[in-house]
């Protein structure tokens, strides 16, 4: 008899599916078919299927059963059907929940006084509970990782109508059903989450639900002959089902492995000098040196993991644009500062979809436009060159928040030229500066011999006094400009806090990062973008210090070009990855330093349950997102407190192995992962609807770059480099002007969850925006 496993998996749209789809394949020979409650319109579509599962996993997800279809889609007849008696079925939260309610009906699914999220706790098994077979194994109490805003009221009559209890625990809401069996069917649920990266003995769990399947189906072997026919016969059908959820590479990596034939030589210089050792000015005093064009990304913190390299991207003649504008649907690609190609004209031709000589329009929604760069990409990747070295020339640049998953449209402007919502530039030649070990290289793409890199830079290196000297930049803007500073009005953030609260109450959210918008206007909008980066890097150095002002286009008749220009001092890595792993550092929990609060107070602080459920439930929507690509994901580094200038924060590290035995490349795992996790909270897709319509659109209403909008901030900026290698932070503590800096607009916001307060959530959004908008002097 085959003893390959073949599991069902319905996902209610959640953000935790993924990392219990890997709990299953991991117990053992299991293929998982996952598709979404919606997949079919009704039952009858998935019956004459379900003979080719062995047992089917309903998962977690946001909403309620008894808002039936539109948050449980075909879960709910599934539950009533007489065909899925016969079937062994696990529930887990949202999936027990609706299991329990086919049974008890609405009444016993009931909204918890105080609701539970990344909060972990013990669960004690009843006296059935021990000697069921869903438990075997498992001691009386073992913790896990509880997220529901809802429950299943048990008492006496729930018992009566077949719900069984096989665990329970104890909070402020008192005694709570855990997990339970229904009537004498296999139908077996758990309210916690074994899937969670702080839950024991998942993988249990699964094997004895597993096993329990084993032992239902050979006790019927009409079933499992029906399987195995049904397999025989139904093989197309069963391929078209494991792909309704389109998992395609944005590119196909086969190449990779093969020296390219078109590779370009890529010519390095090192110079090693102590003085460059340890010492983040040095990326700024060379910077400084450099005249011409020039992208930053600079540690000006440095420590060991993050903000271990500094890089000063140079553009030139052979530098590709590859520019997406959301709103309208359409990438363009053009060469930087292309003779001829003005401002104007790019913007006739963008709008009218006109292909000229020097610019090309490709009409392309978000999704396509990744395919865009990996074309470009794919044969110019030397996947095995220089690993030791994180960027060895490739593409540079920012990705804004509309150019995540979920994330709808902006709304075309109406007036003035659409503004980009991802910006990537192709560079040739580079600086990078290894600050741990006092390295400098100088890399050039695509030339050969000694002469390749500009003669101007590489004379810096001829001559290194410039160490020694002074970093002379100023640590204020000039005098005479004023700001005006439009901040997020405090009743309608204390609205959209009650809204979140709402929410999660309701079951919808587990957590929600509410984001606020400030605008600053200058009053002459001639400060220099290089000169508002001298002061925010020395205000708050951090490890993803970047500038990046794109002066891609040539002016029309000596008018300023409206530019997209981004000045950042992040403390995040979103993702960084090289031909093999990916790494995640999600930063979750703030605290604010002050005299009276040190590290040690600090670390006390979050490590409470707020600060602790926040991270956790990080932790876990990061393992879901990578799981879903790649099979091996470990937390490696858990709930750490790292110092910053103006705060202390937690900070968490995911990592992903067997990208390289992969059908997926790092930018695979970039474009499915956006937006970053933290700023939207999860269930992603629910939540990102919610930010978006309900709340953030009243919120900033006034100050977003549209209606609920949030632009730059909130985006990612990064690099993918020729060899394969890719390192992204968060635009988070930044600034950036559309308009060659006639107006700025900076983000902050926070998570929050159920057990946010208003006030605490409102300070430490103003910490945040503090920490960039202190470079604008106010008034008094
Ligand atoms: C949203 C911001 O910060 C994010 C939210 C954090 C939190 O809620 O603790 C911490 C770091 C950032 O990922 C911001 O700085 O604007
Ligand atoms: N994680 C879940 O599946 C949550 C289920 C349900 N939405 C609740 O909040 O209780």
């Amino acid at each position: 008899m085959d003893s390959r496993i073949d599991i069902l998996f319905i996902d209610s749209y959640d953000s935790f599916t993924y990392n219990v789809v890997r709990l299953l394949e991991q117990q053992g020979p299991i293929t998982v078919t996952t598709i979404h409650n919606d997949t079919f319109a009704s039952l009858d579509g998935l019956l004459p299927l379900l003979s080719l599962f062995d047992c089917i996993v309903v998962g977690p997800g946001p909403g309620n059963p008894r808002n039936g279809c539109k948050d449980i889609g075909i879960i709910e007849e599934l539950f009533r059907s007489d065909v899925a008696a016969n079937v062994p079925i696990l529930g887990i939260c949202l999936g027990f929940q609706a299991m329990c309610y086919s049974r008890l009906g609405p009444e016993r699914i009931q909204e918890l006084d105080i609701i539970k999220h990344g909060q972990v706790y013990d669960i004690e098994l009843s006296s059935k509970g021990v000697s069921s077979a869903l438990f075997k194994g498992y001691p009386e109490q073992f913790k896990s990782t509880r997220y529901h805003s809802l429950h299943v009221l048990m008492d006496n009559a729930s018992i009566e109508e077949g719900v069984c209890p096989l665990a329970i625990t104890h909070d402020e809401n008192g005694e709570l059903l855990m997990a339970a069996q229904v009537g004498d069917l296999p139908w077996y649920g758990v309210q916690y989450h074994p899937e969670s990266c702080c839950s024991q003995f998942g993988g249990l769990l699964i094997q004895n639900f597993l096993g329990i399947a084993h032992d239902w189906n050979h006790n019927r072997t009409q079933r499992y002959q029906c399987k195995l026919g049904s397999r025989v016969r139904m093989a197309t059908q069963l391929e078209q089902l494991a792909e309704t959820i389109d998992r395609t590479p944005i590119f196909v990596k086969s190449r990779l492995a093969l020296p390219s034939p078109g590779s370009q030589d890529i010519c390095i210089r090192e110079y090693q000098d102590p003085k460059y050792k340890d010492c983040a000015q040095v990326t700024l005093k060379l910077a400084d040196k450099i005249k011409g064009d020039k992208f930053i990304l600079a540690s000006s913190n440095i420590s060991a993991n993050r903000g271990e390299w500094s890089i000063i991207a140079l553009p030139n003649e052979n530098s590709q644009v590859f520019t997406h504008y959301e709103s309208l649907g359409k990438t363009t690609v053009h060469g930087w500062q292309a003779d001829g190609l003005t401002h104007e004209s790019l913007h006739q031709n963008l709008t009218k979809g006109t292909n000229t000589p020097l610019l090309q329009v490709i009409g392309q929604d978000k999704t396509q436009f990744w395919g865009t760069l990996g074309q470009f990409m794919e044969p110019r990747l030397q996947c095995n060159f220089r690993t030791d070295l994180p960027f060895v020339g490739g593409l540079v640049g920012i990705l804004g928040y509309e150019m995540g998953l979920y994330v709808k449209k902006p709304t075309l402007e109406l007036e003035g030229a659409p503004t980009p919502d991802a910006k990537l530039v192709y560079i040739e030649n580079s600086i990078l500066v290894d600050h741990l070990q006092g390295r400098i290289f100088l890399i050039s793409v695509g030339s050969d011999g000694s002469s390749c890199f500009p003669d101007d830079i590489a004379d810096i290196f001829a001559d290194s006094s410039w160490v020694d000297e002074d970093l002379a930049w100023p640590q204020e803007l000039p005098e005479k400009v004023t700001y005006d500073v439009k901040m997020p009005d405090k009743s309608q953030y204390g609205e959209a806090f009650r809204k979140c609260q709402e929410y999660m109450h309701r079951g919808d959210s587990y957590e929600i990062c509410l984001t606020t918008q400030t605008l600053v206007t200058p009053s002459t909008p001639t400060v220099d973008p290089w000169r508002i980066f001298q002061v925010l890097v020395q205000r708050n150095p951090a490890p993803f210090a970047s500038f990046f002002q794109f002066n891609d286009l040539c002016s029309d008749a000596g008018l300023p070009v409206p530019q997209l220009c981004l000045i950042s001092s992040s403390p995040e890595r979103f993702l960084k990855w090289d031909n093999d792993t990916c790494e995640l550092r999600p930063i979750k929990g703030t605290v604010r330093k002050s005299p009276q609060m040190d590290r040690a107070r600090a670390t006390e602080i979050l490590k409470t349950p707020k600060e602790f459920g926040e991270n956790l439930m990080i932790l876990d929507l990061i393992r879901n997102d990578l799981y879903e690509l790649l099979p091996d994901v470990r937390v490696e580094e858990f709930m750490t407190v790292e110092e910053y200038a103006t705060v202390y924060q937690l900070v968490s590290v995911v990592k992903a192995y067997g990208l390289s035995q992969s059908a997926y490349s790092g930018l695979d795992i970039l474009h499915h992962s956006l937006p970053v996790w933290v700023h939207d909270g999860g269930p992603k897709k629910i939540t990102v609807q919610l930010l978006q319509d309900e709340l953030e659109q009243h919120l900033n209403g006034s100050t977003a770059p549209g209606p609920g909008q949030r632009g730059v901030y909130s985006g990612v900026t990064g690099y993918w480099s020729l060899n394969g290698s890719g390192d992204w932070s968060v635009n988070i503590r930044c600034m950036y002007t559309h308009d060659g800096g006639a107006h700025w607009r900076l983000g902050a916001g926070g998570a929050i969850t159920v057990l946010s307060t208003e006030q605490g959530e409102l300070d430490e959004m103003y910490t945040k925006l503090e920490s960039a908008l202190q470079v604008f002097p106010t008034e008094g």
